[in-house]
């Protein structure tokens, strides 16, 4: 057994999280793609049988009310808001992180009044934010400029109206500095808007205590609530009131059931809700969010760092210097829960990785994207991947 074999070995008999792997639906494939798609919480599967059978199949529409339907959109907002440092009644589930996106955005714009032309928009961030962010600043009158994060001090003035920035970036990893970031914004006298889709159960995000005003977020990545499943939006507590949401359908709605033809948004998190809840989807997140039991946020950090670590020695152990080189950060406080190697021919490689069974991504133009998920990767796991790789890279 060679020595990192053994040193694998022993970090993961000494993790307090190991337990937590048996939670999970998984299988001697080494799976470090939970940064795209998270995986099967085991009891979700039987949950979803129930909902479609018996709360669906039987109660039929009684289960809007009677199987807590109608109020599942806050009720699971509440259980993800404290792993996103969020008192409760802030945070509220449903539709695309996209949709929720152009809520919180023009929502943003709308908050911070007509004398504040511009938007800053991170120009590194995943495309679905530029895009939408485009369009908002359309929608608004607003005028639109893309620039790295590092710029956005720099680049903030009393004409800024609104910053939509990634906690993690999608391809690099790279954390940025949330705190920081949101002080200066506010300073200027702007919202600060957070896309938390690769932070989000995967480290410490501090909503509340940092002051974010509004941010979005997956659920089908560390949160593992399955393919497409609803994502999230925070509004601050003190901006609900005058949050003026974009989207106004009826479920957000003062009194839904009372089909005025004038529009009365309702209070609190309600506020960020469109129209009929994706139920099967929803319950299925709720379902899978029984993993975090017991579980804090900051010990899943803890694991983090340590795997990515580790995962980044065995490489640089294993590999030929030259082959791959690491693009995410190596300072922990810039470090987000993946890794990424930038490699030639990252495509081919990572097809070859695939079928030796390390599951990892591709991504554009020559990144080799391997994502930590500390409920059930292990430092085996860790171990495998970058002594599979080297083998491939020869
Ligand atoms: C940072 C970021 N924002 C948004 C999205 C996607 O949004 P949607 O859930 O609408 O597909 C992703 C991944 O798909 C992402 O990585
Ligand atoms: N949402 C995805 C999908 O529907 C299919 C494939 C991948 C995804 C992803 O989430 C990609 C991911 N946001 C990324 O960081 O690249």
């Amino acid at each position: 057994m060679s020595e990192l074999t053994l040193r694998a070995k022993q970090l993961d008999a000494a993790d307090e999280l190991a337990p937590l792997r048996s939670r999970f639906a998984l299988d001697d494939v080494v799976y470090l793609d939970g940064n795209s798609l998270g995986a099967l919480p085991a009891h979700v599967p039987d949950r979803l049988a129930d909902v479609v059978r018996r709360e669906w199949g039987e109660l039929r529409i009684r289960s809007w009310t009677e199987s807590g339907w109608w109020t599942a959109p806050e009720r699971i907002g509440d259980r993800i808001a404290p792993l996103v440092g969020a008192a409760p009644g802030q945070v509220v589930v449903g539709d695309s992180t996209s949709v929720n996106v152009f809520k919180a955005l023009v929502g943003a714009v709308r908050l911070a009044g007509d004398d504040r032309t511009e938007i800053l928009v991170d120009a590194t961030t995943f495309p679905t934010d530029g895009y939408i962010a485009e369009s908002a600043a359309r929608l608004t009158g607003r005028t639109l400029r893309a620039l790295t994060p590092e710029e956005v001090p720099g680049a903030l003035g009393p004409r800024t109206a609104a910053v939509l920035l990634n906690h993690v970036d999608y391809r690099t990893g790279r954390l940025h500095d949330l705190p920081s970031l949101t002080a200066a914004i506010h300073a200027a006298g702007a919202l600060a808007v957070w896309d938390l889709c690769h932070s989000a159960g995967a480290l410490p995000v501090g909503l509340d205590e940092h002051g974010v005003d509004l941010a979005v977020g997956c659920t089908y990545k560390y949160l593992n609530g399955g393919p497409g499943s609803p994502a999230f939006l925070y509004v601050r507590r003190e901006l609900q009131p005058r949050f003026d949401s974009p989207l106004p359908g009826w479920n957000s709605h003062a009194d839904p059931f009372g089909m005025s033809p004038d529009y009365a948004p309702a209070p609190g998190a309600v506020r960020g809700r469109v129209g009929t809840p994706d139920i099967l989807s929803m319950l299925a997140l709720e379902a899978a969010l029984d993993v975090w039991e017991g579980v804090g946020i900051d010990a899943v950090r803890a694991k983090s760092l340590a795997l990515t670590d580790f995962f980044l020695e065995c490489v640089s152990a294993y590999t030929e210097p030259g082959r791959v080189e690491p693009v995410t950060p190596a300072e922990h406080g810039r470090r987000g829960s993946q890794v990424s190697l930038r490699c030639a021919d990252a495509g081919e490689v990572m097809k070859r990785l695939i079928e030796e069974g390390v599951v990892g991504d591709f991504r554009q133009p020559d990144v080799l994207r391997f994502g930590f998920t500390p409920l059930y990767t292990t430092f085996a796991d860790a171990e495998r991947a970058a002594r599979t790789l080297a083998a491939l890279l020869g």
